[in-house]
């Protein structure tokens, strides 16, 4: 927003500071505030680098997830492991299972050292977990199922790898800097599980995409500021917050697009991904067992653990939400009905594993008595009906991108490797239908989201 210059009539405040809110009224001050941990600048990246180490007392923790990387750790299922590979995984996973149980107390007054705390056990976890021989059963040793399960308690997060712990709360600045918010080219990833530029350029397409995303939030807020107002000059200021909207949604996918620049599909399907998998995707369909969840009378078996997926990002959840495709893209017709909420299972489930505050947010987007979509629809304002279907038209034009993404990295693959393991006559592991990081069914569950976006523009 910072290029309308002061005197433009978009700058001019209104009068809502003066009026205050209305008896009843939407209070629309707060939506990009503190209560929900988005910040002006960086949006729901935190302004700056995340804790890269816990304090001294949970130093065991940070130096077994050390271990790990110093160790090279592997895919416990990659074609060709040797048994000096083998030997030392084994070696580091009864590092683990010899680690104390510490304590948390000592953690929880602090938000960034929880959720230090979480990413390194979750790493921890999928370190341990996916590096085990294929044919062994998963057991998570008491030393990071109980810690895991206290901080997922306080964070109300599942106890497994999230987006927010590889995106979100995974990195540093590359050069030290006393900008007030990150530049896109000066971020890097804190932790990677195979060392891999690859794998830095996955995570870092998606954070840039949250710091572009920045504005996206803003313009939101404005619109709703002028929505409260709700006369001509608010119809003109929403029509070109929506004209903008679009361009910024533009530049997201144009972000997107540079995880091409460095990240290899082939690379990304066979080395990184498999990292990622939750308990609902093991190829050898093993229950994960935790160890110490007895401990506790008020824990149960997880009902999510899914694997991280950007998916679970705030920020497109957080588009479809203010323009009103969600009712479309998620309907329930579309990703299975849930009795007690408008929302569909798909990102009902996504949501439970975003930080809570962010979760709010999106509660509170939701929950907006002025919705864009019905001002649009009632307007019988051309122009602000053609800016409104833009923005649309820019959200379908980024999901037709990621299904492109989707395919190269995923379907096809796929596609290659069970070709290979026929060739060489292997068992194929390859799951039909192929199924996404949350479990849908991706190629479907995708496509129907594209075109369900696609049948959100309102006709004149
Ligand atoms: C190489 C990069 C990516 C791949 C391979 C990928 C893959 C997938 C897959 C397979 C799904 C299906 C749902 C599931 O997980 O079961 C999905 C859904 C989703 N992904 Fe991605 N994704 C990528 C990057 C991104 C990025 C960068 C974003 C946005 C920041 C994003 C946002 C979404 C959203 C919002 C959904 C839910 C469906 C929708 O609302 O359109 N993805 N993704």
């Amino acid at each position: 927003m910072d290029s309308i210059p002061p005197d433009h009539f978009l700058a001019l405040s209104r009068l809502d500071g003066l009026l205050g809110s209305q008896e009843g009224g939407y209070d629309t001050s707060t939506l990009a505030a503190h209560d929900f941990d988005v910040d002006n600048r960086t949006g729901f990246m935190p302004p700056q680098a995340p804790p890269s180490r816990l304090p001294a007392d949970w130093e065991p923790w940070e130096l077994v997830l050390d271990g790990a990387i110093a160790e090279s750790l592997q895919l416990g299922d990659k074609p060709g492991l040797t048994q000096a590979e083998m030997r030392r995984s084994e070696s580091w996973r009864h590092g683990v299972r010899q680690l104390p149980v510490i304590p948390i107390s000592g953690l929880i007054r602090s938000e960034t050292n929880l959720r230090r705390a979480h990413l390194v056990l979750a790493w921890t976890m999928h370190f341990y977990i996916h590096s085990l021989p294929p044919d062994v059963p998963v057991v998570v040793p008491a030393p990071i199922t109980i810690p895991l399960f206290q901080i997922s308690t306080h964070l109300k997060l599942p106890p497994v790898l999230t987006y927010a712990d590889t995106v979100l709360y995974n990195w540093t600045l590359k050069t030290p800097s006393n900008r007030p918010t990150p530049a896109l080219d000066n971020l890097q990833s804190h932790t990677l599980f195979t060392g891999t530029n690859d794998e830095q350029v996955f995570y870092l397409s998606a954070a840039r995409m949250e710091l572009r995303g920045v504005e996206a939030l803003e313009l939101m807020r404005a619109t709703m500021d002028e929505a409260f107002v709700g006369d001509d000059l608010a119809m003109q200021r929403i029509t070109s917050f929506l004209e903008r909207l679009a361009t910024v949604i533009a530049d997201l996918q144009a972000l997107f697009a540079t995880v091409r620049d460095g990240c290899d599909p082939t690379a990304f399907y066979n080395e990184i991904r498999p990292w990622f998998r939750g308990a609902d995707s093991d190829p050898a369909k093993r229950t994960w067992a935790f160890e110490g969840l007895e401990s506790d009378p008020t824990w149960s078996y997880p009902a999510e653990l899914s694997g991280p997926s950007a998916g679970q990002s705030s920020l497109i959840h957080a588009l479809d939400m203010f323009l009103g495709v969600d009712e479309f893209s998620h309907a329930p017709a579309l990703t299975g009905s849930s009795a007690s909420t408008k929302k569909s299972p798909f990102l009902a489930r996504m949501q439970l594993y975003m930080p809570r505050h962010h979760r709010n947010f999106l509660n509170h987007l939701a929950a907006n008595p002025r919705p864009l979509r019905a001002i649009v629809a009632g307007a019988g304002d051309a122009k602000l009906l053609g800016a409104y279907n833009g923005a649309v038209g820019a959200l379908k034009r980024f999901r037709d991108y990621h299904m492109q993404i989707v395919t190269s990295y995923i379907i096809q693959p796929a596609r290659r490797a069970a070709m290979q393991a026929q060739a060489a006559s292997e068992p194929v592991e390859v799951e039909a239908p192929l199924r996404g990081t949350g479990g849908t069914e991706l190629a479907k569950f995708l496509k129907a989201v594209r075109d369900r976006t696609a049948a959100a523009v309102i006709e004149s």
